[in-house]
């Protein structure tokens, strides 16, 4: 489920100031969703200028992105760590750390390079930031397993909603090859607990709670000004 409530320029300045840290001989991480593609755009041009970096997708989109703008791409399963990962995110809550994610159902992937990363860099719009997190947590699932995760969800004080396709009939199906389950825990009070419990259950391939991970937030507003925190 995603957050659309950013403007694009505040989207923009996020992930330019992001990109801004590649350097040469980077090894980039390069996320998912619209705020993302504007950090993405921006690698593009700085390697059409000469700068020397190699991106790491995290799904088809920014895959097909990195392509289209001319980025020389590794694939995830060669690469056991990267330099840098930028991503979005659908809601941030800075004093936490804690990160919802998975808005655009490539968490399981994003969450991989992230983990690999010498430095995790988020950008969001200011729309995002939230004191508690609050926005429904998604959650990856083989297919065989729905039911089962369903339950678990439920008894974890969750109410599950299977996520639907827009343009095409029945349920979003991931990049993996799986459903998605959007899980309203209302406002979560403890993220770090609720990411271990979900973890332990059996058929989770991974949820979109990213906890104690981000080294810096890059947060913009419709002005284009941008602000740097390091939760
Ligand atoms: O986690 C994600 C995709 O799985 C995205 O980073 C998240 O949904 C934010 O997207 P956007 O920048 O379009 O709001």
């Amino acid at each position: 489920m995603k957050n659309t409530a950013g403007t694009e320029a505040a989207k923009r300045a996020a992930g330019e100031a992001a990109a801004a840290e590649a350097t040469d001989g980077d090894v980039v991480g390069l996320g998912t969703g619209s705020t993302a593609a504007h950090a993405i755009r921006d690698l593009g041009e700085r390697v059409a200028e000469g700068l020397d970096i190699e991106g790491v997708a995290t799904s088809y989109q920014s895959r097909a992105l990195a392509r289209e703008v001319g980025i020389p791409l590794l694939s995830l399963s060669d690469v056991a760590r990267v330099d840098l990962a930028i991503d979005g995110a659908d809601q941030v809550a800075l004093d936490e750390n804690a990160l919802v994610k998975g808005g655009g159902a490539a968490h399981a992937r994003e969450k991989v390079v992230a983990s690999a990363a010498d430095e995790f860099l988020v950008v969001a719009d200011d729309s995002k930031l939230a004191d508690r997190l609050e926005h429904p947590v998604p959650v990856e699932v083989l297919p065989d397993a729905l039911a089962r995760v369903e339950r678990a969800v439920r008894d974890a004080g969750g109410d599950p909603t299977l996520r639907d396709a827009e343009r095409k009939d029945g349920p979003v199906i991931t990049d993996n090859g799986n459903l998605v389950l959007d899980c309203d825990f209302g406002t979560v009070s403890e993220p770090a607990s609720l990411a271990r419990e979900l973890s332990g259950v059996a058929g989770v391939v991974e949820h979109g709670l990213f906890v104690g991970m981000a080294d810096a937030v890059f947060v913009g507003d419709d002005d284009g000004d941008v602000r740097r925190t390091e939760p």
